[in-house]
């Protein structure tokens, strides 16, 4: 037995503690009945926004258009970003195997068997990594540059709402799928560092 558990230990346990608090406080659409449930429907389009099958349909529909080099180049990479996010998280999930809130209803669109483990949210991970993916490559407007920042902010924001997160799965989420975008930036597939690949999309 522990008679004296660390400092760390103490400061960990209390994170968690307020963590699970404050999650369950802001799960407000959580449920029909929930005080903001009226807000759940809007808050399921945005799920799916930020959901890995629209995101890996539209890429591969995208790429089988495209009839430009550098486009399939960026669509490429976007489809090897989004595919290495999925087996990034899911190692993760099940390494931490961290059970999702008791709150949550579990009615989301198509899910995978470790998606009833919580961290981090793959959803968050999605967010960051292609909101830093888009930013980087396509020139947009200041306008709506500010859109695609606040629509990942939005989604780790709406998977607490939504009760199917702590915060700090979202907030680990985020910083996951940042740091992924740059794994996929030191990957860069180019037609001199993958010909063969690219041979398959050449017209
Ligand atoms: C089946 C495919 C292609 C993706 C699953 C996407 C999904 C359901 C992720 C879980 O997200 P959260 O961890 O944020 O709940």
């Amino acid at each position: 037995m522990k008679l004296n558990p660390s400092f760390t230990g103490i400061a960990l346990r209390s994170l968690l503690a307020i963590d699970l608090w404050a999650s369950k406080r802001l799960g407000v659409c959580a449920r029909e009945g929930s005080a903001w449930g009226s807000a759940r429907p809007l808050m399921k389009v945005i799920e799916v926004s930020g959901h890995g099958i629209p995101w890996l349909l539209g890429t591969a529909y995208g790429l089988c258009r495209s009839d430009s080099s550098p486009g399939r180049e960026v669509l490429l990479n976007l489809l090897f970003a989004l595919l290495l996010d999925l087996v990034l998280v899911a190692v993760v999930k099940g390494l931490v195997r961290r059970r999702r809130p008791t709150h949550n209803k579990m009615d989301m669109f198509v899910t995978v068997s470790v998606d009833k483990y919580s961290f981090p949210s793959g959803h968050a991970t999605r967010a960051a990594m292609v909101c830093r993916f888009v930013l980087h490559h396509l020139v947009l407007a200041i306008p709506l540059r500010v859109l695609v920042v606040l629509w990942a902010v939005i989604v780790g924001i709406s998977r607490v709402m939504l009760g199917r997160h702590n915060v700090t799965d979202v907030a680990f989420g985020l910083i996951m799928g940042y740091m992924q975008y740059s794994v996929v930036e030191y990957f860069w597939l180019s037609p001199l560092s993958a010909p063969a690949l690219f041979a398959l999309w050449s017209h």
